[in-house]
């Protein structure tokens, strides 16, 4: 395996799984099409890795049904790459990986996330130091936290919240283990709702680096306007510049 803790500073590239419908959204449009301030929430998400100087490329992962990609201008963007998504979110970022040959250190991040703060995701990859599996970047949960019985909306019972955390994205590993722990855990039929599933399931532990609460993934449609109300609270600084993107 490559020693990936001695990349290029450059050489990270970032995938976006864009592939989704977000029926959960409710909405005509897929969810990562819908607008806030005047820019889509793929938009966002994309234009926060790729202002970033230590991203060099974004390799888009697509519907292959989509309509709405061709009218931004990410698609003119010589940055971005696109590539036909799966049937899963592991598919499409496995497709996006295949896309990304050579590659050192992949962040793979939500399109439904367009909140990325700036700090965030400096401390996700400052772990490149002194981490060979990776890492994610994760908040702790503050709520108490119960299991229903089983297919119910009654309590089975209460779970320890101590030590849990909700994984967020970016996450951030070195391409080639990322690509080995993605294959074989579809192979084996893991459930792989995360990148880091798919290293856990191969016995490694990934990082959890703190990250702000309000890097939420818009799922339902009142996360929307939360979503909106957060990005209005970012400062030019506190996100990189979406006109660099
Ligand atoms: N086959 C899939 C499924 C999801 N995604 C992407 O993975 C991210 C997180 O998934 P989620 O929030 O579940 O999005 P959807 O699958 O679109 O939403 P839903 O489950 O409500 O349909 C989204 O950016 C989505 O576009 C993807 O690239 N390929
Ligand atoms: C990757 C993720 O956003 C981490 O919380 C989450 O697992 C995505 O899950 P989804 O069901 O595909 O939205």
């Amino acid at each position: 395996m490559i020693n990936p803790a001695i990349s290029p500073v450059s050489d990270i590239v970032a995938i976006v799984p864009a592939a989704g419908t977000g029926s959960r959204m409710q909405s005509e449009l897929p969810k990562q099409y819908l607008s806030i301030a005047g820019k889509t929430i793929l938009e966002h998400a994309v234009g926060a890795l790729l202002s970033h100087p230590a991203v060099s490329r974004v390799v888009v992962a697509l519907n292959p049904r989509d309509q709405h990609f061709d009218a931004l201008p990410l698609a003119r963007d010589p940055r971005v790459q696109r590539v036909v998504g799966g049937a899963q979110r592991a598919d499409s970022v496995m497709a996006a990986l295949r896309a990304a040959p050579g590659t050192h250190w992949v962040l793979v991040h939500d399109a439904a996330r367009p909140c990325l703060h700036r700090d965030d995701l400096e401390r996700l990859l400052a772990i490149r130091a002194h981490s060979r599996v990776g890492g994610i970047l994760a908040a702790p949960v503050r709520d108490t936290m119960k299991r229903a019985e089983a297919g119910e909306t009654a309590i089975s019972h209460t779970v320890d919240r101590e030590d849990l955390w909700h994984a967020l994205t970016p996450q951030f590993f070195p391409a080639e283990l990322l690509a080995l722990c993605l294959e074989r855990a579809l192979r084996e039929n893991a459930i792989v709702t995360d990148e880091a599933s798919a290293l856990e399931h191969c016995g490694y532990h990934p990082l959890l680096v703190h990250g702000r609460s309000d890097n939420i993934k818009v799922t339902r449609p009142e996360d929307l306007a939360l979503a909106g109300f957060y990005l209005s609270q970012f400062t030019q600084w506190q996100r990189y510049s979406q006109e660099n993107a």
